[in-house]
């Protein structure tokens, strides 16, 4: 038979111990437990005020007003939309579509798997028994990648994400993943009235925020495609020339000035569409006289020849020239530090004193493999004086080369500014750009060498340590023409006084005497240089 008798009879024993536990420990309990489960729900909704209030409004017309008003309604706010986007398709896709598709991913893509992939990534961590795994704070959308924000949990550090970013990808559907410590924007610049305001509450917006990571995931490659020529400026701005295609969708912008620039990548890696690409964005400024364009082409003229009446100077044949050109140049240089000497302490280029770009088409062929030691030697002590102290002085060197060997490799840290297109070796990435640039996503030799990804490339930008991959623009050879034609450059000569060549024997190595202008040569290159006259 069935025993139906309480194990303790509350009421025999006079104790009302239910009524008191449930009055001050479960009621309590429950309380706590709702206001807590309603406090975690308050930033929610202040992150999703816009989608609660469109539902809650679409609940409310369809409570008064039945379904048929909801779906007109529904309708003309759609033929609106579809109006805004047909005439000003740049704010709808700003305002509306593009955060649409935000609010979608962030919810079907991201906040769905986001707890299993950053668990199974080993992003997650454990303490006192909990599971803690780092917030996800907002999803941002370009037409090419997604943005997403989240904060570390405490013990961790970007690193860790530099690593699973690989993982990463995959686990979210993309098969590029960059990991961004630190924000990518900088705060705009305010003037006007309320510029005080604004500029304190930027302060606040922009802090430092050390625990936030972003994650860019490349939806859709815009890379596949080539990117035609830009415009030509009508005024080059030396501080953000226009170059490439980067893939958030952003153009590249080259910081010319006080910089000398590098570019390496395998034959055929589409070099030649970096240096073309430079020139068509100094293209006014070739015609006006404000940038002098010189050229060595040691590969016989068969890259830079098309546009030769771009080039102030050119030579391609003979290898003596060539080394006269660089030494010319250095000429240039001394003749203009004189002048500059304690007026000012970087170039801005005028008329009177324009940009000096000296394109070198093989820099290796100049450095490593001339046959005649002296002229080789003679070559390398230039070079080495221009990059050491032309850049300030407006006396820019653009070097391209093929292979990143030994002899380019220490020159390497001269050029503060570098492109690594196509690499055939893994270990050259961190030769190029630095060490650890391929860790930080620079995969120059994934790059397909399909014809069809010609002009791709890795850049390191002048505000953040992580590569950014980026697609050149493709001048055509018509293009060069007309550009060659309509930008031909200036006749006017060059106004500094190249001093005349000394009367001394010639010494192999340019050595700053004592009493010389200008900085004397680092000791990594002077060793260079006695290796290379001993060679
Ligand atoms: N940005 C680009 N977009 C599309 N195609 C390109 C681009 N750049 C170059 N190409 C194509 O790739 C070919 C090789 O380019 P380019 O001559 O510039 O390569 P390179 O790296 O300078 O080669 P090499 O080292 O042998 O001189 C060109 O003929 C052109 O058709």
């Amino acid at each position: 038979m069935k025993n139906n008798a309480p194990l303790v009879n509350f009421r025999r024993l006079s104790i009302p111990l239910p009524w008191w536990l449930v009055m001050w420990i479960v009621i309590p309990y429950l309380l706590w437990k709702t206001a807590r489960a309603l406090a975690r729900l308050v930033p929610v909704a202040g992150r999703n005020w816009r989608s609660l209030t469109l539902t809650a409004g679409g609940l409310w017309l369809w409570h008064q007003h039945g379904w048929l008003v909801l779906v007109l309604v529904l309708v003309a706010v759609a033929g609106l939309g579809g109006l805004w986007w047909w005439r000003w398709r740049g704010s709808c896709e700003r305002f509306v579509v593009l955060p649409l598709l935000a609010w979608w991913r962030r919810l079907f893509v991201y906040t769905w798997h986001w707890r299993e992939a950053l668990t199974v990534c080993r992003l997650a961590e454990r303490f006192d028994g909990r599971l803690t795994v780092p917030k996800l704070l907002g999803v941002r959308c370009t037409f090419a990648t997604d943005e997403v924000l989240l904060r570390m949990p405490r013990g961790q550090n970007p690193d860790l994400y530099h690593k699973a970013a690989a993982n990463l990808a995959y686990s979210f559907n993309s098969r590029t993943c960059r990991v961004y410590p630190g924000r990518r924007t900088h705060p705009p610049v305010r003037s006007g009235r309320w510029a005080p305001l604004l500029r304190a509450v930027d302060r606040v917006r922009y802090r430092d925020r050390p625990r936030l990571v972003w994650l860019v995931f490349i939806r859709r490659d815009p890379l596949q495609r080539t990117v035609p020529a830009f415009p030509v400026p009508e005024e080059p701005d030396f501080t953000a020339l226009p170059l490439a295609l980067r893939e958030d969708l952003e153009t590249f912008l080259l910081r010319l000035l006080a910089t000398h620039l590098l570019i390496v990548g395998a034959t055929r890696s589409g070099k030649g569409s970096v240096q073309w690409s430079l020139i068509r964005a100094l293209a006014s400024g070739i015609r006006s006289g404000l940038v002098r364009l010189w050229g060595i082409d040691p590969k016989g003229g068969v890259e830079l020849s098309i546009g030769r009446e771009l080039f102030s100077r050119y030579e391609y044949a003979d290898p003596a020239p060539m080394v006269d050109m660089l030494e010319e140049l250095v000429g240039i240089m001394r003749a203009r530090q004189a002048r500059m000497q304690g007026k000012v302490r970087v170039h801005a280029p005028t008329l009177d004193e324009p940009l000096y770009v000296l394109m070198v088409d093989e820099m290796l062929a100049l450095v490593a493999l001339l046959l005649d030691i002296e002229l080789r030697n003679r070559a390398r002590a230039a070079l080495a004086l221009l990059l050491t102290q032309g850049a300030g002085l407006g006396i820019l060197v653009v070097g391209s080369t093929q292979d990143p060997r030994k002899e380019v490799v220490e020159l390497r840290d001269f050029f503060p500014t570098r492109v690594a297109m196509r690499l055939n070796e893994p270990n050259q990435v961190d030769l190029v750009l630095g060490d650890g640039a391929r860790n930080r996503g620079a995969l120059c030799d994934q790059i397909p060498a399909h014809p069809s990804m010609r002009g791709v490339g890795y850049v390191v930008l002048d505000d953040r340590p992580e590569p950014a991959r980026v697609r050149f623009s493709y001048v055509t050879d018509d293009e060069i023409r007309a550009m060659a034609q309509t930008y031909a450059a200036s006749a006017t000569p060059a106004v500094e006084k190249v001093p005349e060549p000394r009367k001394e024997p010639r010494r192999h190595t340019y050595r700053p005497g004592r009493h010389a202008a200008g900085p004397l040569l680092p000791d990594s290159l002077a060793t260079l240089l006695d290796g290379g006259e001993s060679a």
